[in-house]
C-alpha cells in the first residue's frame, strides 16, 4: 500500500512527470552559497501565465503615515532586545574562544618556541573565520545540492454548493473599475494604489456589495479580498451621506496586525473622501481610541476583545446604527475561539445590516451563520475552498521516523543554504518560535520572531523590521498565519505541519501574493501523514518532495548541540532581565497608589470576561485537548514521565510536542465538526434527500400495523392468547378513558 509520503517521494526518475517552467529562483540544483549575500529580487513575469495580471507595483502603496499612528498609540518601550542579548552571548563566546587560544599558546610557548608560533596564528585567523562562517571542510558537505521528486496527484472535481445560498461566483471577466460605477475619489485612490485592473474576486464581489446584498465570499489568499469587501461598502457611504456622526461600518478581523494592516488600506482606499476610519485592537492605547470613538468614525475596525471592552466601557459608543458588518477571516471569527465574543457582539449589532463574510477558508459555522442570519445572501467561491494561492510551489521535506530530532536541523540548513532572506518560518508553539530565533540569532541569521508571548511593540517592531528588510527571517506562530500581506515574501518554511488543511492554506498564503510566485516547504513526520495526503489530493499543480543530504543535516546537528549552551545562557539573561522589570513594575503600581487623590478602584474597567475567566477557558480547553490528544494510557503515562524526569527535553521530545499541538487542535476540530449542527433557516441539498428516507425507517405503527399485519409465530401465539397483564393495564386505561370497557372481554372472547 502507498503511503502519502511515499507518493510523493519515492518516485522513479523514468516516471511520466509533467514539465514545469523552471524559474531563475529554482535553485535547489544551482550551487549553494553559504556566505550570506542580499539576493536581488528576480522576476517571474514568464512563471506563470494566467488571464489575471496584477498591475505594476513598483511605487508600492506607501503606508508608512498610517503606521506613524499607530506606533503613536504604542506605550512601552522594549528594555533591551533579545538581538542585544544574543550578540552579548556570542561575544563571550568570541572572547572565551580568544582567551582559550591565548593560553593554549602560552602553554605552547614554554615547550616550543618560534615554529609553533606561527602555526598558532595561522589557526587562530581560521578559528575566527569558521565562528561566523562553517570550516572547509564542512563548506565541501554543506554545498551538497537538495535532490527534488515531483509526482503529480490526481484531482477529483468538486461538485455541488449550498442550495441556500444564491451562487454568483461567475464574473464578467472584462469589467474594470471603471465599469463598477465606483465613485472618482475612489477611483482614483484605486489608481493610486496602482490597482489597474480588478482582480476575480473584485469582479465578482463589488457589483454585488453595491447592490447592498448579504454576502459569503471565499477566495485565494493574497487575492485581493480587503479591497473587494472596502470598495462597495465605501461608496454606499459616499452615496449616502450620514446625518450624524454615527459608526456605519464595522469590520471585525481576528488578530491586531491584521486589524492595523485592514485599516491601513481602508485609509488609503477612502484617502480622497470624507470618510472617517478608526482601528480599535487590543494592545494600543485604550484612551485614545476611546476619544476617537466618541467622534463617532464612519468605519470601524476591531478586534473582538477590543471591542467589547469599548462597548462595556465607553457609554456614548454603540452599534445601533452599523450598517455594514464585515468578517474578515470569517472562519476564524465563528469558531469556538471568539464564540463568546461574536455572539455578544452580533447581538448588539442593529438588526437592519448588510453582513458580509469573507475568507480563502469557509467552514460549517459560517454556513451556520449565514443560514441563520444574513438575508438572502449570495454566494461567491471565487476559488473552492481550501484552495491555496495560484502561483504556490509546494514542496515537502521527509522526517522519517526515528529522525524526529532532525526538524531544527532540516530548518537551519534550509535557512543557511537555500532559503536566505524573504523567509517566514512557523513554528506551532510560541516556546519554539522564541528558540529558533535565539538559535539562528547565534547562527549569525538575521531573524525576528513574531508570537502572543511578545508585547504589542515588539510584535509590530519585529512586523516593521521584516517589512524593511532589516531582518531576513521572521520566526512567527499562527498569530502571523492569516491575513499579513508582506510584499516580497518568497518562502514559507513549516516547521511542522499545521493543525489543519485550512490553517496550512492560511501559512502558505503569506507568499506567492498578488499575482507573484512564492514557494513553501514543510516538514513532515509520520504522525502528519495524514494531513500531506490532504493537500496533496487538492493541489492544483504538482507538488515536490526535497530530499536533503544526511550529512548536510548531521552536520547541522552537530552545530546545534554545541550552541545550546549558548542558548541556554540567553535565556537565563532574559529570566534576569524580567524579574528586574518585575520589581520594577511592583514598584511604580505601589507608588501610584501612595499618589493623593488615586481611588485605584475607580480606575477599573469592567470586562466581559475578565483576564481570569479567560485565562480559566483557555486552561479547560487546553487540558480537554491535552486528554484528547494523549487518550492513549501509555502515550500520555510516557509523557508526563519524561516531563517530570528532565527539565530539558531532547530534540525529538522538542518536535514531538510541536506535532502533538497540532494534533490537539485538529482533534478538538474535529469533535466540533462532528457535533449536531444548529438550526439552519433552510436546509442544505443533501437534507431533502436525507429526511425522504427517514420516515420510512422511522414510521411509528398503528395498531393495525403492530396487530393485524403481524403474522409471526409469535404475535399469533400472542393474539390467541390475549394481552399480557401490563398490556391488559394499559388497554384498560386507554379504553376506560375512551369508554369502552367491554371490548376487552370481546377480544379476549375471540
Ligand atoms: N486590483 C488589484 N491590483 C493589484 N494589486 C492588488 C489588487 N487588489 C489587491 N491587490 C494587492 O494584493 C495584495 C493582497 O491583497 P489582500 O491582502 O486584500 O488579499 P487577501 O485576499 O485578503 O489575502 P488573505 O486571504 O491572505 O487575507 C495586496 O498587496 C493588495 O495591495
Amino acid at each position: 500500500m502507498l503511503t502519502d509520503l511515499d507518493l510523493i517521494g519515492t518516485i522513479e526518475d523514468d516516471d511520466d512527470v509533467p514539465e514545469e517552467p523552471e524559474s531563475e529562483e529554482d535553485d535547489e540544483n544551482q550551487p549553494i552559497v553559504l556566505n550570506r549575500k542580499k539576493q536581488n529580487n528576480v522576476k517571474r513575469s514568464g512563471d506563470f501565465n494566467t488571464d489575471f495580471v496584477f498591475g505594476e507595483r513598483d511605487g508600492q502603496a506607501d503606508d508608512s503615515w498610517v503606521m506613524d499612528d499607530v506606533m503613536k498609540q504604542l506605550k512601552k518601550k522594549v528594555a533591551t532586545s533579545l538581538d542585544e542579548k544574543i550578540e552579548t552571548v556570542r561575544k563571550r563566546r568570541k572572547n572565551q574562544e580568544k582567551d582559550e587560544k591565548v593560553s593554549q599558546k602560552s602553554e605552547t610557548e614554554e615547550e616550543v618556541k618560534s615554529e609553533e608560533e606561527e602555526e598558532e596564528e595561522g589557526e587562530s585567523s581560521e578559528n575566527e573565520e569558521s565562528e561566523e562562517e562553517f570550516s572547509s571542510g564542512e563548506e565541501t558537505v554543506l554545498t551538497k545540492a537538495d535532490t527534488l521528486r515531483v509526482k503529480e496527484k490526481k484531482r477529483k472535481k468538486k461538485t455541488g454548493g449550498n442550495s441556500f445560498f444564491e451562487d454568483a461566483s461567475q464574473y464578467d471577466e472584462n469589467l474594470t473599475f471603471q465599469d463598477m460605477n465606483l465613485s472618482r475619489p475612489l477611483l482614483k485612490a484605486i489608481s493610486a494604489m496602482s490597482f489597474t485592473q480588478p482582480t476575480p474576486i473584485q469582479k465578482a464581489c463589488i457589483p454585488v456589495g453595491l447592490l447592498g446584498r448579504d454576502m459569503c465570499a471565499c477566495a485565494a489568499t493574497g487575492t485581493g479580498k480587503t479591497a473587494a469587501f472596502m470598495l462597495p461598502v465605501l461608496e454606499r457611504l459616499i452615496y449616502k451621506p450620514r446625518q450624524a456622526p454615527v459608526t456605519r461600518v464595522l469590520v471585525l478581523v481576528p488578530t491586531r496586525e491584521l486589524g492595523i494592516q485592514v485599516h491601513a488600506v481602508t485609509r488609503q482606499i477612502a484617502q480622497f473622501t470624507e470618510v472617517t476610519c478608526c482601528l480599535a485592537v487590543g494592545g494600543l492605547d485604550v484612551k485614545t481610541q476611546e476619544a476617537a470613538l466618541r467622534a463617532g468614525p464612519d468605519v470601524l475596525i476591531a478586534t473582538p476583545g477590543r471591542l467589547i471592552d469599548h462597548l462595556h466601557n465607553c457609554p456614548s459608543f454603540s452599534l445601533d446604527a452599523i450598517e455594514v458588518l464585515i468578517l474578515d477571516e470569517a472562519d476564524r471569527m465563528l469558531d469556538e475561539y471568539f464564540e463568546e465574543q461574536m455572539k455578544e457582539i452580533i447581538r448588539l449589532c442593529s438588526h437592519q445590516r448588510q453582513t458580509l463574510l469573507f475568507s480563502a477558508t469557509m467552514s460549517e459555522e459560517v454556513e451556520d451563520l449565514a443560514s441563520v442570519s444574513l438575508k438572502n445572501p449570495v454566494r461567491i467561491f471565487v476559488n473552492s475552498n481550501t484552495d491555496v494561492a495560484p502561483f504556490l510551489r509546494q514542496e515537502f521535506v521527509r522526517i522519517r521516523p526515528n529522525r524526529e530530532g532532525d526538524r531544527e536541523a532540516i530548518a537551519c540548513a534550509l535557512l543557511t543554504r537555500t532559503f536566505q532572506d524573504h523567509v517566514m518560518l512557523f513554528t506551532q508553539t510560541k516556546k519554539q518560535a522564541h528558540r529558533m530565533h535565539i538559535l539562528l540569532g547565534l547562527m549569525g541569521l538575521r531573524v525576528g520572531e513574531l508570537h502572543g508571548n511578545l508585547s504589542q511593540t515588539q510584535r509590530l517592531e519585529a512586523l516593521r523590521r521584516f517589512k524593511d528588510e532589516q531582518i531576513d527571517i521572521l520566526v512567527a506562530t499562527d498569530v502571523a498565519a492569516r491575513g499579513l500581506d508582506i510584499h516580497g515574501v518568497k518562502t514559507v518554511i513549516n516547521l511542522t505541519m499545521p493543525a489543519t488543511v485550512k490553517h496550512y492554506v492560511h501559512r502558505v498564503g503569506r507568499t506567492a501574493r498578488a499575482g507573484k510566485a512564492g514557494r513553501s516547504v514543510s516538514l513532515v513526520g509520520e504522525e502528519e501523514r495524514k494531513i500531506l495526503k490532504e493537500i496533496v489530493k487538492k493541489a492544483q499543480a504538482a507538488v515536490k518532495a526535497r530530499i536533503l543530504p544526511q550529512d548536510v543535516i548531521s552536520k547541522f546537528r552537530e552545530k546545534i548541540t554545541k550552541l545550546e549552551k549558548e542558548i541556554y545562557a540567553v535565556l537565563q539573561l532574559e529570566r534576569e532581565e524580567k524579574e528586574m522589570q518585575k520589581s520594577e513594575a511592583q514598584i511604580s503600581v505601589a507608588k501610584k497608589k501612595l499618589e493623593p487623590g488615586t481611588d485605584p478602584e475607580s480606575m477599573e474597567r469592567s470586562w466581559f470576561q475578565t483576564k481570569e475567566e479567560r485565562k480559566k477557558e483557555k486552561m479547560s480547553k487546553a487540558l480537554q485537548e491535552f486528554d484528547l490528544a494523549m487518550r492513549g494510557k501509555k502515550k500520555r503515562q510516557k509523557f508526563l514521565e519524561n516531563s517530570k524526569k528532565k527539565k530539558e527535553l531532547t530534540p525529538e521530545e522538542r518536535s514531538q510536542f510541536e506535532v502533538l499541538k497540532a494534533q490537539m487542535y485538529a482533534e478538538r476540530a474535529a469533535k466540533r465538526e462532528r457535533r449536531p449542527k444548529r438550526a439552519r433557516a433552510m436546509p442544505p441539498e443533501e437534507e431533502p434527500a436525507a429526511k425522504s428516507s427517514k420516515p420510512k425507517k422511522q414510521k411509528v405503527k398503528t395498531v393495525f400495523d403492530e396487530e393485524l399485519t403481524n403474522t409471526s409465530q409469535k404475535a399469533l401465539k400472542k393474539y390467541r392468547a390475549g394481552p399480557s397483564f401490563e398490556e391488559r393495564k394499559k388497554l384498560g386505561i386507554q379504553q376506560r378513558k375512551k369508554g369502552n370497557f367491554k371490548s376487552k372481554s370481546r377480544y379476549r372472547r375471540k
